[in-house]
């Protein structure tokens, strides 16, 4: 285990069941499960609930992207310090479903770090998950493309890319974190991210498609 206890991070992506009063029923039930648990549950919601989120709830908010700007004129982007202004503490960056280059992801990181943002860049390799590490952010998640959605956890199905960039990681800034996606729904799943070298999870699909977010965030959170 590592030193800190696991986060647990919802990307409520822009599924039907992630918006408006959705949105309110999942953070509601995240709220609950990380008092009850002591778990740290950071929530990922789409960017027009980052206020309502960020203003209803206990729980840390992070925006799913941001662009890698500075204010000014820059229509239809992104911008760290207006998501950081909503109320939002961090960000995702390169998520396989938002994809970036290098060198736009580099920018991004330097736009969440100008506006006091976490960052959490999403890698879908160990070659991208050395190379992400490399730009220092927060958190590197690795996220095998294949098994995103697919209830096929990465933490059984592809232990090795855990591990490999939990390596290739540290190799480069022992100081970045490294989570775990990709088809995670369960204590299991966590307790074996966890167990191969990661510092938490990044999962979406088995909480908010979920019949009962809080039922499955209580099995997420029973093992750690
Ligand atoms: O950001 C989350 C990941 O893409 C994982 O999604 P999933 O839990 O639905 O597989």
């Amino acid at each position: 285990m590592p030193e800190e206890k696991p986060v647990i991070m919802i990307n409520f992506k822009t599924y039907n069941e992630s918006y408006g009063f959705r949105a309110h029923d999942i953070a509601e039930a995240a709220e609950t499960v990380a008092e009850e648990s002591g778990i740290e549950i950071v929530i990922c919601p789409g960017f027009m609930d980052i206020h309502p989120m960020s203003n209803h709830y206990r729980l840390p908010v992070f925006a799913q992207h941001i662009d890698g700007i500075s204010p000014g004129a820059h229509t239809g982007h992104i911008l760290a310090e207006a998501v950081r202004a909503a109320g939002a503490t961090g960000t995702l960056i390169n998520h396989s479903e938002r994809r970036l280059t290098l060198a736009d992801i580099s920018a991004a990181v330097d736009a969440a770090k100008r506006a006091n943002l976490k960052t959490v860049v999403c890698t879908n390799n160990t070659a991208t998950s050395g190379a992400a590490a490399a730009l220092s952010p927060d958190y590197v998640a690795i996220e095998p493309p294949e098994l995103i959605g697919s209830g096929i956890s990465v933490a059984t199905a592809d232990p090795e890319i855990i591990e490999n960039s939990v390596n290739a990681v540290k190799s480069v800034n022992k100081d970045v974190k490294v989570l775990a996606g990709a088809g995670i729904s369960s204590g299991s799943c966590v307790k074996r991210a966890v167990e191969l070298g990661s510092d938490g999870v990044l999962l979406a699909s088995g909480v908010v498609k979920a019949e009962d977010p809080a039922v499955v965030l209580r099995d997420l959170v029973s093992k750690i």
